[in-house]
């Protein structure tokens, strides 16, 4: 994909649709739209013998499936439809799309999940407004305990579509076609692995949903390509940035050289390890390309730091959960580099959450927890913790430290203090695994020596580091990651 994908919540997508029929097309019209869509993914995956069976709810997502289910009877499939509510009682275009249907309409209750081939769940969409319970819940349920092929109008029914979080029940679909732009549930997680295959179908309000856009976005290469680095003719390496990245004890000197590795194989023109006294010995031996300074505590930091050109900085792999990381961070606030702090750097903050307001609006920062650091973080934080939307919560986290945060997961999200997100889905389960972390703070460290602002410096870090994960896939360790990413960059600068 070649372009933006802006991803709209719930109520942004409703605004759209507002938009693009006051730009002139009608609501019914966009149903049957959407509903056309839906049709045509449910023929490539029905034979022309299929009983399909369309389960349709009281709002408008409803209205959709009797679209549905008119079209496929007119192209000569079996279906049947079960009505979770009251014809009388459906309203708006739902009611209008309901008339195209001749067929008979069966209570919910008795609905055949399992006499069909395929089933149509249009139930609920993004006006799901709370738990399900009662009728609503046992159909959910009955549907997706079929076992059938389930295609999904919209969203799988139970799917909070701004949380991703399932609402009582869910139904897990094999695939799910969305109207506009995807919604938050169909990439964060868990919402992402119950949809399948997710097709986006335009329905004629593109460029309303364009105007609606702009504060979340799917993490992928259209958002921050054109400004990835590309090293000029006469380039030289102190234009390519010099990452420094701090070092842990004796014993704790692995997740350093991880990041510098990743820095210097990400572009960064030098890397300096910066080393506690104790530890040179076991650096030295291990580094080739990669330099070494001796720095011992945040005064040995202040003194490196008087040589402008380290002009990015990892913080926190394997640095020690004390007072003296917190000096070490003060320090390199103070010196306005581009700074990326993670694991201890983090840790070392917990319960200081108010020393944190707005510490990090002065200069570049990225924070990179996973999410137990997030928690311990903001422990004192009801306010940027208990948000159901993982999109929220890194937002809130963002504005109230000024750094850019990566909420770190199978759906890690970036926010950065403004409000602008993205939401990351090229990685694999494979990058959990002791010291992907410490990659991943060296590779948006050295995008930042290179010049990269924050938010994209982090959103490329991000997918480049999951691309190259997911490009090596079982048995993946920490240590093959650096290694991975020329392969990635050599088709992003293709
Ligand atoms: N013209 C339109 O209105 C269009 C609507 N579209 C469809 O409309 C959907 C949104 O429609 P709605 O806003 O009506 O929302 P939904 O149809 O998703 O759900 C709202 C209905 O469910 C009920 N409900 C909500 N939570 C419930 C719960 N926990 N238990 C029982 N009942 C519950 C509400 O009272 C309401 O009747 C989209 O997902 C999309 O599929 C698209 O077809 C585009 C055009
Ligand atoms: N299930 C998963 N799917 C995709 N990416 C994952 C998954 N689990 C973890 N990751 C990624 O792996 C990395 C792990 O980082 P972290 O937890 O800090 O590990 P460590 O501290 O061992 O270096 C993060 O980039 C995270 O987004
Ligand atoms: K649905």
């Amino acid at each position: 994909m070649n372009r933006v994908e802006p991803v709209l919540t719930p109520s942004e997508i409703k605004q759209a649709e507002v938009r693009a029929i006051a730009e002139g097309i009608s609501g019914l019209e966009l149903m049957r739209r959407a509903g056309r869509a839906v049709a045509d993914w449910a023929e490539r995956m029905a034979s022309k013998d299929a009983h399909i069976l369309v389960a349709a709810g009281p709002g408008q997502n409803g209205g959709d499936g009797f679209v549905v289910a008119a079209l496929l009877a007119q192209r000569g499939y079996r279906v049947s439809l079960a009505l979770l509510g009251q014809m009388d009682r459906l309203t708006g275009d739902a009611a209008e799309a309901a008339k195209d249907w001749a067929g008979s309409v069966i209570p919910a209750e008795e609905a055949p999940f399992h006499e069909a081939d395929v089933i149509i769940d249009a139930l609920f969409g993004t006006g799901l407004s709370r738990d399900l319970e009662g009728l609503a819940r046992r159909t959910v349920e009955r549907m997706d305990a079929a076992g059938k092929p389930i295609l999904a109008v919209d969203l799988p029914s139970g799917l909070d579509g701004e949380t991703g979080q399932a609402r009582g029940a869910v139904v897990r679909a094999s695939r799910t076609v969305t109207f506009g732009a995807r919604k938050p549930c169909h990439l964060l997680m868990p919402g992402r692995s119950y949809c399948g295959p997710v097709e986006v179908d335009d329905i004629g309000i593109g460029s309303a949903v364009l105007a609606e856009s702009g504060r979340l976005f799917a993490n992928q290469p259209a958002l921050w390509g054109g400004v990835l680095p590309r090293p000029g003719l006469d380039s030289h390496k102190y234009e390519r940035g010099h990452t420094l990245v701090a070092s842990g004890g004796a014993a704790r000197t692995g997740a350093a050289r991880l990041a510098a590795r990743a820095a210097l194989r990400i572009g960064s023109g030098l890397v300096t390890i910066a080393s506690p006294p104790e530890a040179i010995g076991v650096n030295a031996a291990q580094l080739t390309a990669v330099m070494l300074k001796g720095c011992d505590g945040p005064e040995g930091l202040h003194a490196i730091l008087t040589d402008e050109r380290f002009n990015s900085l990892v913080l926190g792999p394997a640095l020690g959960v004390h007072a003296a990381t917190r000096a070490m961070v003060a320090v390199a606030v103070q010196a306005r580099r581009s700074l990326v702090l993670d694991a201890d750097a983090l840790t070392s903050f917990e319960g200081f959450g108010s020393e944190l307001r707005q510490a990090f609006r002065h200069g570049p920062t990225v924070l990179t927890p996973h999410t137990g650091e997030f928690s311990r973080l903001f422990k004192d934080h009801p306010d940027i913790l208990d948000p159901p939307s993982k999109v929220e919560r890194a937002r809130r986290a963002a504005a109230y430290t000024g750094a850019v945060v990566v909420l770190k997961g199978p759906d890690t999200v970036i926010a950065a203090p403004g409000g602008r997100a993205a939401i990351n889905e090229n990685g694999t389960p494979y990058l959990a695994t002791a010291g992907s972390g410490d990659t991943l703070c060296g590779v948006i460290a050295g995008l930042m020596a290179q010049g990269l602002p924050a938010f994209e410096a982090a959103c490329a870090g991000v997918w480049i580091h999951a691309e190259a994960g997911a490009s090596f896939g079982p048995g993946l360790i920490a240590e093959d990651l650096a290694d991975l990413l020329p392969g990635v960059l050599r088709e992003l600068l293709r």
